[in-house]
């Protein structure tokens, strides 16, 4: 088999929020088609992929240097053993040829939109979900469809007041989720403290509020939040410093002892290997949320998974960043803790297809070949349209 074309374009995901760092106005992200000679039902088979918000559209690093390698690489050298589908691994060295190795980010997001469209392709010609592929090549074979999943929300919204972020958490409660997140770091410390306070206010017992610095606070900033986070009981208090401030990060357990997130914008095994080297975090407690769709995809998230046994974690510590179901799928192949869920943004592309409902901060995949982008409607008339 081989790849007949591969199309690309970039699509607006904006909105008018804010986190501690950027705001989401100009948000973009790349969507990619990779169209195969294999045919079913009288249509060519074809994989789906795009990017995780937060890092914009990749189209000219696709268009210059990852698309052309896969057209002009021999049929034979993508191919797995039998030579009737993809091997992702041989299709990801392929894209990293003459790539020098270090300075992850950008190129990463590119490989790893690629990537999540290859494996969907390689699950979709074997006629099965993503995750039982996972299962049975990398897991125990038993894939476990039931996946926790968090709301992720409270963003600071323009002129947004405590009754409306109340209204926002009610909702996603409402909804089924038993977790919601909320920013921190956009605003003082006090009136950070009262948006928690609001938040708590409309939670019941079993239910948790965790929050999110997005890599904003210096030393000193992210010792006061901690100190004044530990009289609550949160799920977590994530990327309180700079994502590559691993001295901070471990600093901080000398004053925060309850669980802490962090690794989103960390782009491959290396950068995740030295969060874990020198970071400080507590495989008991803390929780990863590398995200495959940034950092060269799954075949590189399977290096961090073997790194992470390496080192003495469960996969069952990591929750993904991004709410897409790529996530979902290795969740549900390969044992990891959770994924992250937007219920209210980054439409149609984050998400869970048609009819799937959060029962008690739980939702359960359907069975539908490859990633089961065809059981989003909204999400695949987007994909079609790539497609033609
Ligand atoms: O606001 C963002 O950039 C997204 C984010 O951190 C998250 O989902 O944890
Ligand atoms: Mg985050």
């Amino acid at each position: 088999m081989r790849i007949v074309d591969i199309r690309e374009v970039t699509l607006p995901i904006s909105s008018p929020i804010r986190n501690a760092y950027i705001d989401f106005s100009k948000m973009t992200l790349s969507l990619v088609a990779i169209v195969s000679d294999v045919i079913r039902d009288g249509k060519p088979v074809v994989g789906y992929g795009f990017n995780s918000n937060g890092r914009y559209g990749q189209g000219s690093l696709m268009r210059e240097r990852f698309i052309p390698r896969l057209l002009e690489a021999s049929p034979e050298s993508l191919q797995d053993s039998t030579g009737n589908n993809l091997c992702p691994h041989k299709c990801w060295a392929t894209m990293f040829s003459n790539e020098k190795p270090g300075g992850h980010g950008e190129r990463s997001v590119a490989i790893g939109t690629l990537d999540m469209a290859i494996w969907d392709l390689v699950a979709k010609i074997e006629g099965v979900p993503l995750f039982q592929l996972l299962a049975d090549r990398y897991g125990n074979g038993k894939p476990d469809p039931k996946i926790f999943v968090y709301a992720a929300g409270g963003y600071y919204y323009p002129g947004q007041n405590h009754n409306q972020l109340k209204d926002e958490m009610r909702s996603y409660i409402d909804r089924g989720y038993t977790v919601v997140k909320k920013k921190i770091g956009g605003a003082s410390l006090d009136e950070d403290l009262r948006r928690i306070d609001s938040i708590l206010s409309v939670l019941q017992d079993g239910q948790k509020l965790a929050v999110d610095a997005n890599g904003r606070f210096d030393l000193d900033t992210a010792i006061q939040y901690a100190k004044a986070l530990s009289q609550y009981d949160l799920f977590w208090f994530e990327e309180p410093g700079d994502p590559l401030d691993f001295e901070l990060q471990a600093t901080l357990r000398g004053y925060y002892s309850k669980p802490m997130a962090t690794g989103e914008d960390l782009f491959s095994m290396q950068d995740a290997r030295n969060l874990i080297r020198y970071g400080g975090l507590r495989p008991d407690r803390d929780w990863l949320q590398f995200d495959c769709a940034l950092s060269y995809g799954l075949v590189e998230y399977l290096r961090t998974l073997d790194m992470l046994k390496e080192h003495g974690w469960s996969a069952k510590r990591c929750i993904p960043h991004g709410g897409h179901q790529m996530s979902l799928n290795i969740a549900a192949g390969l044992e990891l803790g959770g994924n992250e869920s937007y219920p209210d943004l980054f439409q149609p592309f984050g998400g869970f297809p048609d009819g799937v409902k959060v029962d008690n901060g739980f939702i359960t995949l359907p069975e539908l070949p490859g990633i089961g982008f065809e059981g989003k409607s909204d999400l695949f008339a987007q994909m079609q349209k790539l497609a033609g």
